[in-house]
């Protein structure tokens, strides 16, 4: 027994790589975390405002290092993202000639990146048809569920999809992103894969796919010597070798780059052993889930929107006026209760529209009547509380006959969880009306 050669760490070679090649890992290291994967601890005291990662430039990839001649190939058009998980599908196979980034040298740091089945394990658009996922396509186009057998899981905040009333639908451009997470995370892979294919057709989807998750979960903004910001901040993605071990949290953000450097800092105190963190964003539950897999306990960014519900009820004319207006759209609800927009929309259900206009350019408060404002979002609030009655009695009686329910435990938990805040905030709401 005592003889066995240790398991070789693949997170320990990288390390040794990552430093051999440049990177600067002052205080922190790997380390895998309960329910969190990979994440940097810290290996000494550390203070806000310390540097805790700096890596050179040159070790990035960004579409910068995809031989010119791969990119020839694909439409104009084609965004980095797409690009890059193309190269990534590709790159290592063909021996790509290109001296800026050699797949072999990198192979290390591949090796440290969760494999598909982590992401279909956690990212709803991976998962099984009946729990949500989007059904795997030939190379024609992707289609968000919701659908399937008629009862829909995932709760409308990720989804976009409602089991208690069909939504309002008002043509495409005035859809919007936040009010359905996965579809339009769903189109932008679809795209993606599509303008792959038209080059090479019969890209392994599975393989696309999952370069494709790794560039949306741990890519990095960032501009090359003399780039200009694009206008889609998208564009300007990058893998950051090492630096994409960091998980994240609420903490403030400290992520600079220069053209030789790339530098992460802490922007608290860390004491030794505790888990250093980096902040993607100020998103909610629902965008975590959605785009990262992975939901926090804490989250003082956590909100859900009324959008659908309120839409529906309003009739033609005020929906008109209301899509004239500043305030359409973006109804939130969050622990607090819910938003300012969302008081004045309410007051548009029962207020002539020339009054409400008076009220929301002028201040006038003719017409207003508080208690019915009141009255209308507890009752948009009891809707939403509805739907998740509804959904969870239906996934109860599921469970019994679904056997996808019974084989993946761990989603059901996930969205168990994530309707239960979403009641916690809609009670908390209502109370607070
Ligand atoms: C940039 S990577 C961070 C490293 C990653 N944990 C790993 O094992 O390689 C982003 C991914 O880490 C996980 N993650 C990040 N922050 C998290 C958190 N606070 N809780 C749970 N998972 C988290 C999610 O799977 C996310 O998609």
């Amino acid at each position: 027994m005592g003889n066995r050669s240790p398991v070789p760490d693949p997170h320990e070679d990288f390390t040794e790589w990552a430093v051999t090649n440049g990177v600067t890992a002052l205080n922190v290291r790997p380390h895998r975390f309960e329910g969190r994967g990979l994440g940097m601890i810290a290996l000494e005291d550390i203070e806000a405002g310390d540097v805790v990662v700096q890596v050179p430039t040159t070790l990035i990839l960004s579409v910068d290092k995809v031989p010119l001649s791969f990119k020839a190939e694909f439409p104009e058009g084609i965004t980095n993202h797409a690009l890059l998980a193309a190269w990534l599908t590709y790159g290592d196979s063909e021996e790509v000639e290109n001296e800026n980034f050699s797949f072999k040298e990198n192979s290390l740091w591949f090796k440290t990146w969760p494999t598909r089945k982590d992401f279909e394990d956690t990212v709803p658009i991976l998962w099984p048809v009946s729990l949500g996922g989007i059904e795997q396509p030939g190379n024609e186009s992707l289609k968000t569920n919701g659908g399937h057998s008629g009862l829909n899981i995932i709760p409308p905040s990720i989804s976009g999809v409602w089991n208690s009333f069909q939504k309002v639908t008002l043509g495409k451009p005035d859809e919007q992103e936040h009010q359905n997470l996965m579809g339009f995370q769903a189109r932008r892979l679809c795209k993606a894969y599509k303008d792959v294919c038209s080059a090479r057709p019969g890209t392994d989807w599975s393989t696309f796919s999952y370069y494709w998750m790794i560039l949306n979960t741990r890519s990095f903004y960032w501009l090359g010597p003399g780039q200009t910001a694009p206008e889609d901040r998208n564009e300007a993605l990058a893998l950051v070798p090492f630096a994409d071990y960091f998980n994240h949290s609420d903490v403030d953000c400290d992520v600079s780059f220069t053209d030789e450097e790339y530098t992460l800092t802490a922007t608290k105190d860390y004491a030794k052993g505790e888990e250093v963190f980096m902040n993607y964003g100020s998103h909610s539950n629902d965008l975590l889930l959605a785009e990262y897999g992975f939901m926090m306990d804490q989250n003082r960014h956590d909100c859900i929107y009324l959008d659908d519900i309120v839409l529906r009820d309003l009739a033609a004319d005020k929906l008109e006026e209301l899509k004239d207006s500043q305030y359409y759209g973006k109804y939130v609800v969050n622990s607090e209760g819910v938003c300012y927009r969302t008081e004045v929309v309410a007051a548009l259900m029962y207020m002539n529209v020339e009054d409400w206009r008076n009220h929301v350019l002028e201040g006038s408060t003719q017409g207003v009547d508080e208690q019915r404002s009141a009255a209308i979002i507890r009752g948009w609030l009891s809707d939403y509380l509805g739907e998740k009655k509804g959904t969870l009695d239906a996934m109860e009686a599921a469970m019994e006959s679904n056997p996808d329910f019974r084989a993946n435990p761990q989603k059901i938990n996930t969205l168990l969880k994530r309707w239960a805040e979403i009641e916690a905030m809609c009670v908390m709401a209502k109370d607070n009306v």
